[in-house]
């Protein structure tokens, strides 16, 4: 057996632990079809974690975090916790968590599946040839900048604060370059500088260091005007790179280019091989505890985690081909049905795809 990889496991709130147990069930079989070794290990994160211990991020989860190879995390959030001060929002801990691992740069793949063309809201001839990742910025902008409620002249105001420093803007750039190298070299550098200080910044250090990659064929979009491309010309987009609220709006809507939110994977990463796992989607307290949420999402994120932190090509592959095979043959659950009186489950989702799993 190769050696054991350590990765800890914080399921969190909502569907969370429902995709994070289909996810589980995957590790496993890899386990036994190829050989590898995994030594998993639960922490308590987000809202019931505020429950337990009181804040979404108790110490001895991020020592758990620290301590592994690789996080794979499901959601945080719920009604529950929405009227909670900001140190007790299970959101909080999700920012904490990425922050304190370093990790600031999130890769969100959005991979059309050809069997699924009828499941997005997009005609199919829209969606020919999709095929894109958006680097999203992760650990700076309006979500970490200095936030305060103060009396003004009309009344009580709210201020959230946007900064970026170069070395943040040029470190995720790169990234993005070179993702865009190993793929068909066309990078889209997403901004507001029409408005924003931030994106002027944002833009003149992507034009600084353009020309180091000069094989990429690189274009700037107003984020206004991608979130429009987007569903106009999906295609044409290969490697979107921004920064972190525009990418986290831009991910939600390059999801249903998929057909479904419960479709898209994420990798968190840093500077090394480290990094966190996550499904885009969040707690979906609307379905939570009945059993209908869409694990591929998380189970994709498992591939990622093996392709990207651990080399393990082969396993990551026989997921992808898994997911593709069970997909094909017809399998739905109720996000990505077309006759949602056919829809399955998310364990009989998940079994299909364990059972797929194969070299
Ligand atoms: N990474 C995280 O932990 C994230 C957490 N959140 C939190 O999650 C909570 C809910 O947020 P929402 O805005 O409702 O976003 P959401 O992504 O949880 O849900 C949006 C819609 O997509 C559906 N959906 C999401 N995942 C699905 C899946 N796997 N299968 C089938 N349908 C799925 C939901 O049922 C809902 O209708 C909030 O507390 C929010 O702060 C939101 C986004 C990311
Ligand atoms: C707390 C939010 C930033 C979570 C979210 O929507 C995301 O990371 O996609
Ligand atoms: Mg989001």
């Amino acid at each position: 057996m190769a050696d054991v990889k350590k990765i800890a496991v914080i399921a969190g709130d909502g569907i969370g632990p429902e995709v994070i147990a289909e996810a589980e069930k995957v590790l496993k079989k890899t386990e036994e079809v190829f050989g590898y070794g995994f030594e998993t290990e639960h922490g308590l994160f987000g809202g019931i974690a505020i429950d337990e211990k009181g804040t979404p991020l108790p110490q001895e989860t991020l020592d758990l975090c620290k301590k592994a190879d690789a996080v794979l995390l499901g959601a945080v959030g719920g009604p529950k916790w929405d009227n909670n001060s900001k140190e007790l929002r299970p959101e909080t801990g999700l920012l904490g968590i990425r922050k304190a691992l370093g990790l600031f740069s999130n890769i969100r793949p959005a991979v059309i599946f050809d069997c699924l063309k009828d499941a997005s809201t997009l005609k199919p001839e829209v969606l020919e040839g999709t095929d894109l990742i958006v680097v999203r910025e992760l650990t700076g902008g309006i979500y970490f900048g200095e936030k305060l409620r103060r009396e003004g002249a009309h009344g009580e105001e709210a201020v959230d604060t946007c900064v970026y420093n170069v070395q943040e803007v040029e470190r995720i750039v790169r990234q993005a370059f070179e993702i865009a190298r190993t793929r068909r070299k066309k990078l889209a550098s997403v901004d507001k500088a029409n408005v924003l200080e931030t994106s002027r910044l944002w833009r003149e250090t992507v034009n600084r260091i353009a020309p180091d990659y000069p094989d990429v064929e690189l274009e700037h979009v107003l984020v206004d005007n991608c979130a429009m491309q987007l569903l106009r010309r999906p295609s044409s987009f290969d490697v979107i790179v921004t920064e972190n609220m525009f990418g986290d709006i831009l991910s939600d809507e390059a999801a249903m280019l998929t057909g479904s939110i419960g479709m898209l994977s994420s990798a968190s990463l840093g500077e090394g091989a480290f990094g966190l796992y996550e499904p885009v989607h969040g707690s979906a307290p609307d379905i939570a505890g009945q059993g209908v949420a869409n694990p591929i999402a998380t189970i994709l994120s498992v591939a990622l985690m093996f392709r990207l932190t651990f080399g393990y090509h082969d396993a990551a592959e026989a997921i992808e081909r898994a997911v593709k095979e069970v997909l094909d043959a017809g399998h739905r659950t109720g996000d990505i049905a077309v006759d949602k009186s056919k829809a399955i489950g998310t364990t009989a989702m998940g079994d299909l795809i364990v059972n797929a799993i194969r070299k």
